[in-house]
């Protein structure tokens, strides 16, 4: 075939995804990890345009965890984590806002813009969008867990054309408060389940969840992960993505998908190929509760 029907015959390979998804909502979480170079930035928000220009829509809930330890270990402040969330002293939650609300959050959301989408970076704390209460009772400092998600002002800034960029970073209850760390995987979960989303994608640093072999785990259930979680074959940061892939699929979202964002355009190779990239989550538990099985390993 000629090159220039080989370009078009890829735009028409891109036909079917793209109804698939056409005025679908996906959620994109994209990880610290996966923001390494400036190029593949680029390609991510190339990804990102391309979305809003087919009619699909996008949100962006966006992590930064390994530029919060850099900036710790320059100002001398410890931090630790426990299975994959941040333990957060009142210093660090300082730096956590900083970079995460004031950084990375107007970091991407000029970037988007530059390329010609209307984003619009907030953090849960802006309108009480993502209120949360202390993780554990406290022992995790002024990390949170989230205690409601207000959709509706998500779904209206999407209705207005604007891609929302999400910090996260949660609302207290409590006045003159610094508000709350949460860990990004979670924040992307609760967003998607709160918006009505179609899918959830975690972009990472990794091709995906992986055995103790190294091979690519390309599809897992609740019990899997259970499994994997206890044998200790899914540790560290790839437990809450994990935990919340699960929690978004039992609770209303189509499908999750923890996706390599070390590779250029790996948006566009997961919503457009048919092969897929990464490992996928879905409900294989109850193949009689109305979801159509084959439809669902397409979605
Ligand atoms: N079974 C596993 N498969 C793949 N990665 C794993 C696994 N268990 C632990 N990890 C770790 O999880 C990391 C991804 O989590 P994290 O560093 O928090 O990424 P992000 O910043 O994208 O949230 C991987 O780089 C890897 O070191
Ligand atoms: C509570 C908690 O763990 N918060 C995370 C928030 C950022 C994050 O999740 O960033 P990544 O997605 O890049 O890992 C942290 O402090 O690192």
């Amino acid at each position: 075939m000629q090159a220039k029907h080989q370009k078009v015959q890829t735009l028409l390979d891109a036909i079917p995804h793209i109804k698939k998804f056409y005025g679908k909502t996906i959620v994109i979480k994209y990880g610290g990890s996966a923001q390494t170079s400036p190029e593949l930035k680029e390609k991510f928000a190339e990804d990102i345009v391309l979305l809003s220009l087919v009619g699909i829509k996008p949100v962006i809930v966006h992590g930064g965890g390994a530029r919060i330890s850099e900036l710790l270990n320059k100002l001398e402040i410890h931090s630790e984590f426990v299975d994959g969330h941040r333990v957060t002293s009142e210093d660090t939650m300082r730096v956590v806002e900083m970079v995460l609300s004031g950084e990375i959050n107007k970091n991407i959301t000029s970037l988007l813009t530059h390329h010609g989408a209307k984003a619009i970076g907030i953090s849960g704390k802006d309108s009480g969008i993502i209120k949360a209460t202390p993780k554990e009772n406290g022992k995790f400092g002024y990390t949170g867990v989230i205690t409601s998600v207000d959709g509706t002002l998500i779904n209206n800034l999407i209705k207005e054309g604007f891609i929302p960029v999400i910090a996260p970073i949660g609302d207290s209850a409590e006045p003159n408060h610094p508000g709350f760390n949460i860990n990004a995987d979670v924040a992307a979960s609760k967003v998607a389940q709160a918006i009505g989303a179609q899918k959830v994608l975690f972009l990472t640093d990794t091709v995906g969840v992986l055995d103790k072999e190294g091979n690519l785990l390309n599809s897992l259930d609740k019990k899997d992960v259970q499994n994997y979680k206890d044998n200790g074959t899914i540790a560290g940061g790839m437990i809450p993505k994990v935990d919340s892939c699960i929690d978004a699929i039992y609770n209303g979202v189509n499908k999750a998908h923890i996706i390599d964002g070390r590779v250029e355009h790996s948006i566009l190779l997961e919503l457009f190929t048919s092969d897929g990239i990464g490992t996928q989550f879905l409900r294989k538990d109850n193949p009689n509760n109305g979801i159509d099985m084959e439809k669902l390993l397409n979605d």
